[in-house]
Order: structure tokens, then C-alpha cells, then sequence
């Protein structure tokens, strides 16, 4: 792998669009395709949306709950999905929200990150609660391997501000994450590159990243907004929560999306709508 993770997501953003499509087969979606709820239509679900997506989109996001469900059968699916996706040259990040003490973080990093990992995707998102700190260790097997993370930051959620928001000596957690982006971004942004360190900020956060002086830009990290669309973010909404780092920023959605299945040809027609409002 020749490019870094945010280098490679630059590029795809830039042929492809600003949008993430989500892969999450909820109970109700899967059923609303004429599919059954079981590892059959799991698969059904999930490849038709490979079939949708790859090629098309800069980056696909699979849901890992989604497939966890079905225990080991739907963690099979999953890195059919990721492998499929590799083999079509469109990005993937997974989100599993993986969190622990450094040494547990180790084996979380090695288990989707590192050079033996079954089928890694090329980000993963994870969970800073146990503070920046802690995940040292796969920000440093992502450093090894030419992968990346997105941390979160602001989540969509609105029970996320109550913790977000706190603040210690004048530095709120939010800023705590985008402080430690910043320092492991800092050779990327050297080279005039996106880095591999990027954050999680909802696309339904408001004035937030405003409110509590967040510099985007500086920390040159690539942005993760999800909550576009089913959640109520729109393009608007986008360019005034993220402001200058608007570039920086991949729109993600998942149930926009997959509410125009089960016909691939409808899926596409959807995606493509999607991306023409992003790029507009
Ligand atoms: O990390 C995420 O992707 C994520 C973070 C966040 O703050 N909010 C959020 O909704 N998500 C994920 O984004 C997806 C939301 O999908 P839709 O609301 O259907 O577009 C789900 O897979 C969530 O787990």
C-alpha cells in the first residue's frame, strides 16, 4: 500500500464525491426488500449493495452490529463484504466503534488493522472514552500499515453533548480528540495531505464546532459525518457546521440510501443523487 490512508481518501473523495454509503441491514430494511431476516438474506442485503456501491462511491461503511447478530455466518458476510470491496479498489471503513485499555487496543488494532488481519478494512471507526490516550496502539499499527481511524468526536446522538461538551482547564473533550488528531496529523499535514487520524462529527451537530472553537483545518483530519439524511443533516447543514473544513468533510448515510433497494439499478440511481447534492 504506496499512499496513506487520508491520502487515499482524498483521492477517492475527489473522483467519486464526498459520500459514504452505509451498510446497515436492519430487521425492517432487509424485510422491506423481500428478504428474509436470516444469514440468506444478510447476504442477499449486503452483496447487493456491493454491487450498488463499489466503484461508484468513495467509501463504503459496513455496520458491524448488523452482521454480528448472526454470529460467526454474519461475520462471514462481513468480510465478503470488505474483501469484495478491496478487490473492486473502493475504500471501506468499518464501523465497530472499537474501544479498551492500551493492551486490550493492541489486539483490537491487530484484529482490523495490522498486517495479518483477516479482512481489514482501511479505516476503523473507534471509541475515545477511555481517553486519546489510550488508543495509541492502533493509531500506531494504522501508522505500520497505511491505514486510518475515525475517532469520535461530536457524535449525531443527541445524549452525546453532555459528555462532548465538558470541559477540563478550559479544553472540552471534543477538543481533547481534535487536539490529538492534530499532533498525529502533523507530518500528513506537511506533506499538504488529509491525515489518517480522522474524527467522527455528526452532520446534525449544529454550531457546535464553532461553539467550542474546533480548528478543523489545522488538525488537517478528515471528517466523518454521519447522521446525513435519515438523521435530518443536509448539504446545508454541512457547509454551515463544518465551515472552512468543508472539504475535509464525508458525508455519510445509510438509510437514504438503502430505502431505494432492493433493485441495484435504483440503488445506484439514489446513490448518484446523493453525490450530485454533495458535489453542488
Ligand atoms: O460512527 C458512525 O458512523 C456513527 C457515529 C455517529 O455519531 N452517529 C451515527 O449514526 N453513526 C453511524 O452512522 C449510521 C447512521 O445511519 P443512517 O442514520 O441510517 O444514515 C449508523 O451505522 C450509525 O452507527
Amino acid at each position: 500500500m504506496s499512499k496513506a490512508f487520508g491520502a487515499r481518501l482524498q483521492d477517492a473523495m475527489r473522483t467519486h464525491g464526498p459520500l459514504c454509503a452505509g451498510i446497515d441491514p436492519h430487521r425492517a430494511l432487509v424485510e422491506s426488500w423481500g428478504l428474509s431476516y436470516d444469514v440468506a438474506g444478510l447476504e442477499r442485503f449486503a452483496l447487493t449493495c456491493v454491487e450498488a456501491f463499489a466503484g461508484r462511491v468513495a467509501v463504503v461503511k459496513p455496520q458491524s452490529a448488523f452482521f454480528e447478530v448472526f454470529g460467526s455466518r454474519g461475520l462471514a458476510v462481513l468480510e465478503r463484504v470488505l474483501v469484495e470491496l478491496r478487490e473492486a479498489g473502493t475504500l471501506t471503513i468499518l464501523d465497530a466503534k472499537r474501544g479498551d485499555i492500551g493492551s486490550t487496543m493492541s489486539a483490537y488494532a491487530e484484529a482490523y488493522l495490522g498486517e495479518h488481519a483477516v479482512a481489514p478494512p482501511d479505516a476503523l471507526t473507534v471509541s475515545p472514552y477511555l481517553g486519546y490516550g489510550s488508543l495509541r496502539p492502533a493509531i500506531d499499527v494504522a501508522t505500520r500499515t497505511g491505514r486510518g481511524l475515525f475517532v469520535l468526536a461530536l457524535t449525531s446522538n443527541p445524549e452525546g453533548a453532555g459528555v462532548q461538551h465538558a470541559t477540563r482547564d478550559g479544553e472540552s473533550v471534543a477538543g481533547s480528540m481534535v487536539h490529538g488528531a492534530r499532533d498525529d496529523n502533523a507530518p500528513a499535514r506537511g506533506r499538504g495531505e488529509l491525515g489518517s487520524v480522522g474524527l467522527v462529527i455528526g452532520a446534525t451537530v449544529g454550531s457546535a464546532v464553532q461553539d467550542l472553537g474546533l480548528d478543523l483545518v489545522e488538525a488537517a483530519t478528515p471528517v466523518l459525518a454521519p447522521g446525513f439524511g435519515a438523521q435530518g443533516g443536509t448539504v446545508e447543514s454541512l457547509a454551515s457546521t463544518f465551515g472552512p473544513a468543508r472539504d475535509q468533510v464525508l458525508a455519510s448515510s445509510s438509510r437514504e440510501i438503502l430505502g431505494a433497494g432492493p433493485e441495484p439499478s435504483r440503488l445506484v440511481a439514489q446513490t448518484q443523487r446523493v453525490v450530485e447534492s454533495l458535489r453542488g
